[in-house]
């Protein structure tokens, strides 16, 4: 190249000024050599891809370009100072999907639906609900101690050329966590614990809750294999502590009791205790127990597990029934006195009583109705006993699982057998009694919207007069008409308290009246007992 340079100027300017243009015509050459280089190299890649799509079979393509990508990322990431964890969505076989996987779904899920911008739906409990996830690709940042981390879920096809009978099984998913290397420990113990137990804790909160039933145990086809001893249906009701109708303070007791155990996961573990815990409610018919037991299920979102234990036919069996509930449940035995035999062996209570000869009509109504539900041809002699319900209790009951409450309920607390509801197996007992006045006041807002009116006074007088129970008061504040008339049901309610207390009356006088008959009886009986005695004696007085 020519260089034109320009005379005049002292000597040391125009060397300058050489040296300058010199530099730049040597960086214009340098950025050209660039260019042609770049060129060549763009050609060699067309190149290079013509020959790929020309020549190469189509169905080695697709493990060149994994294979390329493999090496191209491990090249990538051996200088990288971030690690990756990947969490496949199938594992070992191919079609069980990945437990982990699936939690961090839901975890993420969270994250998704305030960070993602492009979501994969799903529906849930039973298909009425709409949950997010993580679409492919998108990325999600969390956060741990200070740390920060990248989401991604990706998926990759298989291009393999084996046809599958289960539709879009040929796509693997997994998720990939990005985080920076000075934090591998605290990433992969810490962290990975923590979004495990916390996607659990997702997982429990946004499920359907389910109220289970145990059903006879049915033989598979070989007669020996067992399928679920549980039947279930979606549980809902919507009794809860605010619209039971007790005295406020112990309502207050219970409800701070079942909280404190429900976020006592540290303190069971320190004190060593599984974190378990029994009620036992007590209290006449219609007072609230099995109300009780639903309001106890709402407020701390547990499933039910209703233990019927007239349909269970050995400890063994009742062994696997425990075995098998899950956590963050309650297992309800209803009337724990009409089913067990509580000297050992289970009997069925109207059998019982029969013997006897003094059946009490409310046990024998419940005797019949647990009865009802087996064929009469079917009905055998279980064999739980006393001692296989405690042993389950403190055995198998604190080895398995966690997070769960036992309820028995029972009509005759003096019929139970002490070593069953003794502390430590069933650690709270409460007592659920006839209407008091308070009661009266919850039942009254919740039936008919009232907190006073002038027949409260008569109302409280005669509940302190009379025992009426809960579920009679309710039935009497119910309207029985479209139009809500409050006074009308009140008027209602005192007509059937002054009833109420007229039969107390008279079931006194009858009573009594049994009673002073009784007395005379026994009365005239050592009379005659007492005049044969003399007469015995006299005959043999006059003996020779
Ligand atoms: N304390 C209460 N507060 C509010 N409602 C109650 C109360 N007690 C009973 N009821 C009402 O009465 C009905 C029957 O009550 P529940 O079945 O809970 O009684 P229970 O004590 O379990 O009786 P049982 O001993 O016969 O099983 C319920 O539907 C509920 O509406
Ligand atoms: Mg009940």
């Amino acid at each position: 190249m020519d260089l034109l340079v320009t005379k005049g100027g002292p000597k040391n300017m125009k060397t300058t000024f050489l040296h300058i243009l010199e530099k730049k015509l040597t960086m214009m050459m340098n950025t050209n050599h660039i260019f042609i280089k770049f060129g060549s190299f763009l050609a060699s890649i067309m190149f290079v891809r013509a020959m790929y799509e020309q020549y190469l079979p189509h169905r080695w393509r697709g493990s060149i370009y994994s294979f390329l990508y493999q090496y191209i990322h491990r090249f990538v990431t051996t200088f990288s100072p971030y690690l990756q964890i990947t969490v496949d969505e199938y594992t070992g076989e191919r079609f069980n999907r990945c437990e982990a996987y699936t939690t961090i779904e839901t975890y993420l899920s969270e994250k998704a639906s305030e960070q993602a911008r492009r979501f994969k739906g799903s529906f849930v409990k039973d298909g009425k609900t709409l949950v997010l996830g993580l679409a492919n690709n998108e990325e999600v940042i969390d956060e741990y101690q200070g740390v920060k981390v990248w989401w991604k879920c990706r998926k990759s096809v298989s291009r393999s050329q084996t046809i599958n009978i289960y539709p879009g099984t040929n796509e693997k998913r997994h998720f990939e966590l990005t985080f920076h290397g000075r934090h591998r420990k605290l990433i992969s113990e810490s962290y990975m614990n923590y979004i495990l137990e916390e996607g659990k804790a997702i997982t429990i909160r946004k499920r359907q809750r389910k109220l289970f039933t145990n059903i006879k145990e049915q033989k598979g086809p070989n007669n020996n294999s067992r399928w679920t001893l549980w039947s279930h249906v979606e549980f809902k009701h919507p009794a809860s502590f605010d619209t039971i109708g007790m005295d406020e303070a112990k309502k207050k007791y219970i409800m701070n009791d079942l909280l404190r155990f429900s976020n006592a996961k540290e303190y069971y573990a320190k004190i060593g205790k599984p974190w378990k815990r029994g009620y036992l409610l007590y209290g006449p018919p219609g007072t609230g127990k099995s109300t009780m037991i639903v309001a106890i299920a709402n407020l701390l979102e547990y499933d039910i597990y209703d233990l019927e234990l007239t349909t269970v036919v050995d400890n063994t069996q009742l062994r696997r029934l425990l075995i098998e509930t899950s956590n963050k449940s309650i297992i309800v035995i209803e009337d724990i006195d009409c089913s067990l035999d509580l000297t050992g062996k289970r009997t069925p209570k109207a059998e019982k009583d029969k013997d006897k000869g003094k059946e009490i009509e409310e046990d024998k109504d419940k005797v019949i109705r647990k009865m009802k539900l087996e064929p009469v041809g079917e009905r055998k002699k279980s064999e739980v006993t006393l001692s296989g319900l405690l042993n389950i209790v403190d055995g198998i009951w604190s080895a398995v699982g966690e997070e769960r409450l036992i309820i028995f309920t029972t009509n005759h607390i003096d019929k139970l057998d002490k070593a069953l509801i003794r502390k430590g197996r069933m650690d709270v007992h409460i007592e659920l009694s006839h209407c008091c006045f308070e009661s009266f006041k919850v039942l009254a807002n919740n039936y008919l919207d009232l907190t006073s009116h002038s027949l409260f006074e008569t109302i409280k007088t005669l509940l302190e007069e009379t025992k009426m129970n809960p579920a009679d008061v309710a039935e009497n504040l119910m309207p029985k008409s479209l139009e809500l008339d409050v006074d009308t049901c009140l008027q209602n309610l005192v007509k059937a308290l002054q009833n109420s207390k007229i039969d107390d009356r008279l079931k006194e006088q009858r009573k009594n009246e049994k009673a002073k008959i009784e007395e005379e009886r026994k009365a005239e009986q050592e009379e005659k007992a007492n005049a044969q005695k003399l007469k015995n004696q006299v005959e043999s007085l006059n003996k020779p």
